[in-house]
């Protein structure tokens, strides 16, 4: 632990418990303790239990309960009846935390809580802290439900191309999935727009994702947002990046199984530089089993080798005898240590749902994507990956809603090779040096969150 912590206030960071909300508050956390503040995460009692997280030596871990401590958010049979037992079991024992740490040399003085939880800014209050959400998602989709929020934006919108500043025209299929097809998921809908009832009474807004990315919308947010925007990503470890902060190398809080690290590497350490497709849908995407072949079949035809992230509730959709079909050229994983895969030189494009991690992680470290978006913000991801920065392409949709094995062949092929591929290739090593720079030292994100901790945290 630094000294300075000592002096420079505790963090008590909240996340939503799953794991591309734990990810980026997690590395967060780590970077507030890097600029010597004490920074402790709260996850809950469930994913404590079931997961047995031992803290790093640096950030601190703690409890809460979401009121499913036995059974997480699978049992609660819907959104809406989860989210609201959530904020009941949630604000108390948050309260109680807060309490518990009162009477020790440290109690908290600062509340980070998940957008997604704005009733915690209300227990914030209740205890004379200061408080304000962190947004984990880009900001081009935080500005659509706050537009939304504010009844500028229509649900689903009554005219298309909707304009964002920053943003080609978009059409529905670019839009976040709750926004296009609002009927689809109506209580995440609802989730994400109420990110901003109480944003007037927040003391600080953060949000993962850097300036340069998104400067134009977030210069839009700004101006409009009654509570200063504070963009303080890339939550990548320092290690993949300045490599500047001691021990900074992994979020090491997966909530799936690891496997062996050492069999991946090694089947990389076989293959030719940029020659390896690494596919991953992060921790929720569930692909129809129609679409698991058709993806299976494209990355068998595709001619490169490929390293497919496959969860343990996917497996069963896979072709039969496909694992043995492929054996020369695809390695199959349950979850795989993806910021180490995508720094491997091995790797030549990345394959993605475009989580908002997982494409700000392949822009840190330099690798091409082949969006395949399923839901919530990742068809924006997608479209600012193609369209705005250019790093990559989207596959397209036939008119079933299938993503065809020739599609994904095309696509693979269109950007490991040929001259579209090289463009490609140049965009991703110019956004990796603008992320690196963001990031380190001086840069856009290290000024915030150095503002952060001594206007914020520290007063
Ligand atoms: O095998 C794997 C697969 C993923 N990851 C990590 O898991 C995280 C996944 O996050 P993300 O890429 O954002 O995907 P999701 O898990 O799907 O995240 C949810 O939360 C994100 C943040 O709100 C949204 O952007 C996504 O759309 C939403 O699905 C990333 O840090 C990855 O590095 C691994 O370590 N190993």
């Amino acid at each position: 632990m630094d000294e300075r912590a000592e002096k420079r206030g505790h963090v008590l960071v909240v996340p939503y418990p799953s794991q591309g909300h734990i990810n980026p508050t997690l590395q967060f956390s780590r970077r507030l303790v890097s600029k010597g503040v004490k920074a402790t995460l709260a996850i809950t009692n469930y994913i404590f239990k079931t997961f047995k997280p031992t803290s790093d030596g640096h950030v601190g871990l703690a409890t809460i309960s979401d009121g499913y401590d036995e059974g997480s958010f699978a049992s609660a049979g819907s959104v809406d009846t989860y989210l609201d037992r959530m904020e009941a079991a949630g604000s108390q024992t948050l309260g109680d935390l807060i309490e518990a740490y009162a009477v020790t040399p440290h109690p908290i003085t600062c509340l980070i809580y998940d957008s997604f939880f704005p009733w915690a800014l209300d227990v914030a209050k209740k205890y004379g802290l200061v408080g304000g959400p962190f947004f984990t998602q880009a900001c081009a989709v935080n500005y659509t439900y706050f537009l939304i929020h504010h009844g500028k934006l229509n649900v689903p919108p009554s005219s298309v191309p909707v304009e964002i500043p920053g943003l080609p025209p978009l059409e529905v299929g670019d839009l976040p999935s709750f926004v296009g097809s609002p009927e689809s998921y109506p209580a995440y809908l609802r989730l994400v727009v109420n990110q901003n009832i109480n944003l007037d009474k927040a003391d600080f807004v953060l949000v993962n994702t850097y300036y340069e990315l998104e400067d134009k919308v977030v210069n839009t947010m700004s101006r409009e947002c009654p509570t200063p925007l504070l963009t303080i990503g890339p939550t990548v470890p320092s290690l993949y990046l300045d490599n500047k902060i001691e021990d900074d190398k992994d979020y090491g809080l997966n909530l799936f199984y690891l496997g062996s690290i050492d069999r991946i590497t090694h089947w990389l350490s076989t293959k030719p530089p940029k020659s390896v497709v690494y596919v991953s849908f992060g921790s929720m995407a569930c692909l129809p089993d129609t679409q698991m072949e058709e993806l299976a079949r494209g990355l068998k035809a595709c001619g490169h080798d490929f390293l497919w992230v496959v969860r343990a509730s996917e497996e069963d959709k896979l072709p039969s005898s496909f694992a043995e079909e492929v054996r020369q050229s695809g390695l199959l994983v349950r979850w795989s240590p993806q910021l180490e895969v995508l720094a491997n030189e091995a790797i030549g494009c990345f394959f993605t749902h475009c989580g908002w991690n997982s494409t700000v992680e392949a822009l840190a470290l330099g690798v091409p994507m082949i969006g395949m978006p399923q839901w919530t913000d990742q068809p924006m991801n997608a479209k600012l990956i193609q369209d705005v920065w250019k790093v990559g392409v989207r596959v397209k949709v036939d008119k079933d809603g299938l993503v065809t094995r020739e599609e994904i062949e095309d696509r693979i092929k269109e950007v490991m090779v040929g001259e579209r591929g090289e463009e490609i290739r140049e965009n991703a090593k110019r956004w990796r040096d603008l992320t690196n720079n963001a990031y380190s030292q001086g840069g856009s994100s290290d000024r915030m969150i150095t503002e952060f901790v001594s206007k914020v945290v520290e007063s």
